[in-house]
């Protein structure tokens, strides 16, 4: 659970006074999340989420907003974001820039099936598509330069690991120069974070994509290969197959994949699993403190990287004809 920041009802009374909303009911924090502080608000009029933003960056709010708005208005299943009397959607709560977004129904996927890894793929075009009448880029806040210096903060801490800091500085030397370099690949807006945790299913159904604090410009195989490696091991780094090829197959229906997306798929991969594994090992050796916090296992996407490394034909399993 991350609740880095404590907040009462009663702290909340001007907020909520600028809002039409209905009358509070409950606040509570939510038991999942890495990065910010969730409180599920429930008024008389239904349930809302209140997000305050914890990390440093917080200058894509309002990009990410008005994103979640595009989104919404050509019926991509997303939160919708809730502005207060004044047409605010950005307000500050306890120091924090805080968003409030209407509440999507659902739970997450557990136990995963390949029914729903097939329509997070169709989802993530949905996503894809979706975007493309949207006219402002954002750079990808966590690519090789974020990388290369989260590399270097964890430098001192994998002295005595040489291979895992080989192995994360081969892959980063590789996605600069093959993936982030390639001039044609298709590319937009995307989720950059799809995982199971960050989708909504009623039973089979899918109800929604949340968490879209890292949405931004890139290639798109890239965007896809996050969520295949999501998706498509388990919780140890181990090939879960069918929901990779599942996946892949829901994504492919709605966006066919190009010849040279097809050919970069497994250096997409590798530079997608450094990503996370760089991510999960800053969260685990420089933990944030916090009320209740949640941190990811770095090993299994460690291991998923190894083993990306030494199954290069992971096109195969993909099922592509
Ligand atoms: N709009 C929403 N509707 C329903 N539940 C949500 C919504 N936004 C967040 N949640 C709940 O809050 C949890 C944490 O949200 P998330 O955006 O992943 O947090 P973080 O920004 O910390 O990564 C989710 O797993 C989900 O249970
Ligand atoms: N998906 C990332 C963690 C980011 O946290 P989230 O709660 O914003 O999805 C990971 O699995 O490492």
């Amino acid at each position: 659970m991350s609740v880095y920041t404590t907040l009462t009802l009663a702290e909340l009374g001007p907020f909520l006074a600028r809002h039409d909303i209905g009358q509070p009911l409950s606040l509570e924090g939510i038991s999942a999340g890495v990065v910010n502080t969730n409180y599920r608000l429930t008024t008389s009029r239904g349930i809302y989420i209140l997000t305050l933003i914890e990390s440093g960056e917080r200058d894509y709010l309002p990009w990410m907003l008005a994103l979640l708005a595009h989104y919404r208005e050509r019926g991509v299943p997303c939160p919708l974001p809730i502005a207060d009397n004044r047409r605010q959607m950005l307000h500050t709560l306890k120091n924090r820039p805080a968003i409030l977004v209407s509440f999507l129904d659902g739970e997450l996927p557990n136990p995963l099936t390949p029914g729903h890894a097939w329509q997070a793929g169709r989802l993530l075009a949905r996503l894809h598509h979706g975007a493309q009448s949207f006219d402002y880029p954002r750079e990808n806040p966590l690519g090789p330069v974020a990388w290369r210096s989260i590399l270097a903060q964890l430098t001192p801490m994998l002295q005595e690991d040489v291979t895992t800091l080989e192995l994360l500085q081969k892959t980063l030397i590789e996605s600069e120069t093959v993936l982030f370099c390639h001039k044609t690949l298709p590319s937009g807006i995307g989720h950059a974070d799809l995982f199971p945790d960050n989708t909504l299913f009623d039973g089979e159904v899918l109800t929604g994509a949340i968490d879209f604090h890292y949405a931004c410009t890139l290639p798109w195989i890239y965007d896809l290969a996050i969520s295949l490696c999501a998706w498509g091991f388990d919780e140890e780094g181990a090939p879960r197959p069918k929901m990779m090829s599942e996946l892949w197959r829901g994504y492919a229906e709605a966006r066919p994949i190009d010849p040279d997306e097809l050919q970069i798929v497994p250096v997409a991969m590798r530079a997608a699993a450094l990503r996370f594994s760089l991510t999960r090992l800053r969260d685990f050796h420089f933990p944030r403190q916090g009320l209740q916090v949640t941190r990811k296992n770095p090993a299994a996407f460690l291991r998923l990287l190894h083993w990306l490394w030494e199954n290069p034909s992971i096109i195969k399993q993909l099922g592509h004809p």
